[in-house]
């Protein structure tokens, strides 16, 4: 893949107009995905000069938009402005649904999670990847904004490892909340058992 550069950069007001935030496209990923950087300017005094807060969300339709408790993805999110925006720095909004799997797989997923399955079995019933997602994009995009030191908003240690084999320089983890529900633990804890994420539970 060849490097990126800026398309367009365009101010959205969201949260029904009271958090500023600047979209961010891009030239160059022939993957066709339309990853998206969003960039808050932050609150706090001294924010101009400071590492940036970063998070790579990966796309979830069912999370983000519904609310959905299968998992945590609209929380975090919600949980992402909310400190992003006060802190400055930038969400890569990365197009990689159901861990790279897509949507209607990732549905095909759940129904199989429905049957007993956890949620890296499901996918590797389906003979796709347990997690199929290649961070490089994003490392890509940070390089096109400028961005060569982070601090990152995470509990998934390979994406901090995957910057870094991609020269961002992660400087700090910051860890988000453990957003846990009925319908999400085991989720969660299978997270934490298969992938080493860092989740502190009640
Ligand atoms: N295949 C599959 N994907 C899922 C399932 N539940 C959630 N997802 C996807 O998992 C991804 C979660 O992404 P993130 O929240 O960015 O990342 P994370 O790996 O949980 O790491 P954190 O940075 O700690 O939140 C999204 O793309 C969801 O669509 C599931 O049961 N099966
Ligand atoms: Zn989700």
């Amino acid at each position: 893949m060849s490097d990126l550069t800026i398309k367009r950069r365009v101010m959205i007001p969201v949260r029904a107009g009271k958090v500023m935030a600047e979209f961010i496209s891009f030239n160059g990923d022939d993957s066709g995905k339309e990853h998206i950087g969003i960039y808050f300017e932050g609150s706090q005094d001294g924010s101009v000069d400071a590492v940036p807060l970063v998070r790579l969300h990966s796309e979830c339709l069912t999370g983000d938009v519904f609310g959905s408790g299968r998992c945590d993805c609209g929380e975090q999110l919600d949980e992402a402005i909310d400190r992003i925006n006060q802190e400055g720095g930038y969400i890569l909004y990365l197009r990689q649904e159901g861990r790279g799997i897509g949507l209607y797989a990732k549905l095909e997923a759940y129904a199989l999670q429905d049957q007993g399955y956890d949620t890296y079995q499901a996918n590797e019933m389906l003979h796709l990847p347990d997690d199929g997602r290649d961070f490089g994009i994003a490392a890509k995009m940070l390089q096109a904004l400028g961005v060569s030191k982070v601090r990152l908003l995470t509990n998934n240690p390979d994406k901090a490892q995957q910057l870094l084999e991609h020269n961002i320089d992660v400087i700090e983890l910051v860890p988000t909340k453990v957003h846990v529900n009925q319908h999400n633990r085991l989720y969660l804890e299978t997270k934490a058992k298969r992938k080493q994420h860092t989740l502190k539970f009640d």
